[in-house]
């Protein structure tokens, strides 16, 4: 599809999956193996999780310095279709995940400064994900993206919500937008939120 898609992460019980299998966002994200957020898996929970995923959702599986050996098994099992790696990860392990399974790695980029873009910029991922943190709610200096030229396809992440999605999608044109925080109520994923922030996007993709 054309325009911005959007990718919904921190999936976690079977009613987050019943949820998405009917609001259809493009990309269904799961943290996998990273206790310290609230909305880690394991790897039987995720195999579980995206048995019961429609076809028509791309899963992601979410990376802190996991072992390369793992992803590529649940990449070539076909458990997920794409890795995100959110933490420490080299070019060198994106490379060798990606020579091994020839699926696509989005590589995630906490944006504190202009090098950090410049980073981005040169990664030989398939997909770069520019971010504040990990799921933590908070956009950071959008004015940084505005003053370099992105010549490549980017994912926007880090504390969007239904009242900033239109100006993000609007001003700095990201090929996709991460949500997580915002579509949660007490933790948990909120099919009202998720249904709304979905209708923002599709908004975008409208033809007239
Ligand atoms: O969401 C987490 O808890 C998380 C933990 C460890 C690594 C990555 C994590 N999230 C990655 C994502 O892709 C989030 O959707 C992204 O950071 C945006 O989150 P938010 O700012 O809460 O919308």
């Amino acid at each position: 599809m054309a325009g911005c898609q959007i990718k919904i992460c921190g999936l976690k019980r079977a009613a987050d999956i019943a949820m998405v299998n009917c609001y259809q966002p493009d990309l269904a994200g799961f943290i996998v193996d990273f206790p310290r957020s609230h909305r880690s898996i394991d790897e039987e929970q995720l195999r579980l999780l995206t048995s019961q995923l429609d076809s028509s959702i791309r899963s992601v599986g979410v990376f802190v310095d996991a072992p390369a050996e793992k992803i590529i098994q649940l990449l070539n099992d076909g458990v997920i279709d794409m890795a995100q790696l959110h933490g420490r990860e080299t070019d060198a392990d994106v490379r060798r995940i990606q020579q091994a399974t020839h699926r696509p790695v989005i590589r995630a980029y906490l944006i504190h400064e202009r090098q950090d873009l410049i980073a981005a910029l040169n990664s030989p991922a398939d997909l770069i994900l520019l971010d504040q943190g990990r799921g933590s709610g908070r956009p950071f200096d959008w004015q940084l993206v505005s003053d370099v030229a992105i010549k490549r396809p980017f994912i926007l992440a880090g504390g969007l919500n239904a009242n900033n999605l239109d100006q993000a999608i609007e001003t700095l044109r990201p090929n996709a937008v991460d949500l997580s925080s915002s579509v949660e109520t007490q933790g948990i994923k909120d099919p009202v939120k998720v249904k709304k922030a979905i209708a923002i996007v599709r908004r975008h993709n409208l033809n007239f």
